[in-house]
């Protein structure tokens, strides 16, 4: 399979022709190869998006007939649901069950954002000056760069694409280097769909070479980016110099408080889920179990011995429940974190280790992982490890396992489990997280904004604020009958 880029309404390489394998993380077969994008790449797509803007007629056009372009390309994703559902298995390792849930989301998402296209007409302004009329409208913000990165590619692709497009923006799209597959593909969609030439521009390549001019360019209005923190930070560096709009989806270390009175086999199920879901390769993932102290023991017994028989495999196996971790380097990254919590004083409890077999050999696997015996300052409860690893902490009071909670850097979601409905509003109202769920972990959907407190980042993507953080207000004043003031009377 070879991968181009989208630049002007063209399939085109790499001007200085360079390539990049594309790794099975499974095998490490290599399943395609991309042309890789440079900064002179970079600048033609964000000329193409500017014009495209300034010149063409796509911000102009009827929202109502922007919204059908969008929900067109919601139908050709749900018709070629599964041809992208193995292309993202085969990109990231994550099970085909997993990436058909994706593909689904991601359909959803495109008509959610086709049907507001032509919702919001604007609002008529009481005006406190006589014979005059004031009204407030939302116009698009112009030229988008869009980055995403690798756990989730298409889904939080589309979470950008399709709102910037139903608000008439133009754009450039950078999927990450190393999981570009179903971007790509739902590129040749767009074209399908009848997005005109130059609206949504693709390009691929690494960070420095196309995430970083997307950021400085004086031609861009808006960067919005999904990925790590460090990279967010120095984005915000770079927006600066224009004082471009962003909007950041930052890391988490998301905590999941289980009270003594929760339903026992739903919570310990749950928390598995949180956690291991993907391998924890979920910004959301529940890594920091919070449990109460009289429950913590029967508790940690069940998660243990329900881990130890988490199936690990080939995506593509109907058996497998979790895939190996993206690449060589991640894994890496993952284990650091294991010796990191050893040297810290918790006690490694389940795994921290790579499987053994022959089935494992050639694929990033790590086992399930829990340690217990956390406390709060430790490097592993902070820090965003972003795989199959929980710490366990416990706590006495709901004053406690609030102030645990909200204890690391992070925003971005948490879960409270227990039978007590009013203790269950009272824990999500003073968490300070984007999304709180009771009694459950991970819904996401079209209709519920998603994004972070703190350094989890700011905006929000999804919801109808999905849609408004790429439209810029405008108020406009009308005087019906215009006259001199007279404030200067020479
Ligand atoms: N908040 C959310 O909704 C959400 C969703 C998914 C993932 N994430 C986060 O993403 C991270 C994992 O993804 P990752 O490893 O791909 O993140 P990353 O920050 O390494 O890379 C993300 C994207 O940024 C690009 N990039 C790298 N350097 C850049 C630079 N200097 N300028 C511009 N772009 C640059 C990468 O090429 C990639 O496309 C985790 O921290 C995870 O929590 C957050
Ligand atoms: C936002 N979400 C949960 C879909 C993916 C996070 O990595």
């Amino acid at each position: 399979m070879e991968l181009k880029m989208y630049i002007n309404g063209e399939w085109t390489e790499s001007v200085h022709g360079a390539t990049r394998d594309i790794i099975n993380p499974f095998n490490q077969e290599v399943i395609a190869t991309a042309t890789e994008g440079t900064r002179e790449d970079t600048e033609k797509a964000i000329r193409a998006a500017r014009v495209a803007f300034d010149k063409g007629s796509w911000s102009t056009t009827p929202a109502s007939d922007r919204g059908k372009i969008v929900g067109h390309i919601g139908r050709l994703i749900r018709e070629n649901a599964l041809e992208l559902a193995r292309l993202e298995t085969l990109d990231t390792g994550k099970t085909l069950e997993e990436s058909k849930g994706d593909m689904e989301d991601i359909a959803n998402v495109f008509e959610f954002f086709s049907g507001l296209a032509d919702k919001d007409g604007g609002e008529v302004i009481e005006s406190p000056i006589p014979d005059s009329t004031s009204k407030v409208v939302r116009e698009p913000i112009g030229v988008c760069g869009q980055i995403t990165p690798w756990n989730y590619p298409l889904l939080q692709a589309a979470w950008k694409l399709a709102p910037a497009l139903a608000a008439g923006n133009t754009l450039v799209m950078k999927p990450s280097e190393i999981t570009p597959l179903t971007t790509v593909r739902v590129f040749e969609l767009f074209e399908e769909a009848g997005v005109p030439k130059g609206v949504a521009n693709l390009v691929l390549g690494t960070g420095q070479e196309v995430g970083a001019p997307l950021s400085e360019s004086h031609d861009v209005d808006l960067v919005s980016f999904t990925g790590g923190i460090e990279t967010g930070k120095t984005i915000m560096k770079s927006a600066s110099d224009n004082v471009k709009k962003i909007a950041l989806e930052l890391g988490g270390k998301n905590p999941n408080i289980v009270f003594a009175d929760a339903d026992f086999d739903t919570a310990v199920d749950q928390a598995l889920n949180a956690a291991f879901f993907h391998g924890g390769q979920v910004c959301s993932a529940g890594s920091r179990l919070l449990i109460e102290e009289s429950l913590h023991d029967q508790f940690v017994e069940e998660l243990i011995k329900r881990a130890s028989n988490i199936t690990l495999g080939n995506g593509f196996d109907e058996a497998t429940e979790s895939g190996p971790l993206i690449s060589k380097e991640h894994r890496e990254k993952v284990e650091a974190y294991i010796e990191v919590g050893v040297n810290e004083g918790a006690t490694l409890a389940l795994g921290g280790k790579r499987p053994e077999g022959e089935a494992f050999q050639n694929g990033f696997f790590f086992e399930p992982t829990i340690f217990t015996n956390c406390t709060s300052e430790m490097r592993i409860v902070q820090e965003e490890i972003f795989g199959p690893v929980i710490t366990v902490e416990t706590f006495t009071t709901t004053e406690e396992a609030i102030e645990k909670a909200n204890d690391t850097i992070y925003g971005l979601a948490g879960a409270v489990f227990t039978n007590d409905i009013d203790r269950g509003e009272e824990v999500a109202e003073r968490l300070r997280m984007g999304t709180v769920w009771i009694n459950d972990f991970h819904p996401y959907f079209a209709q519920a904004p998603w994004g972070g407190y703190k350094q989890s980042g700011f905006g929000r993507e999804l919801g109808k604020v999905g849609l408004e953080e790429y439209t810029e207000v405008k108020h406009i004043f009308r005087n019906k009958k215009p006259a001199a003031v007279n404030w200067f009377q020479s």
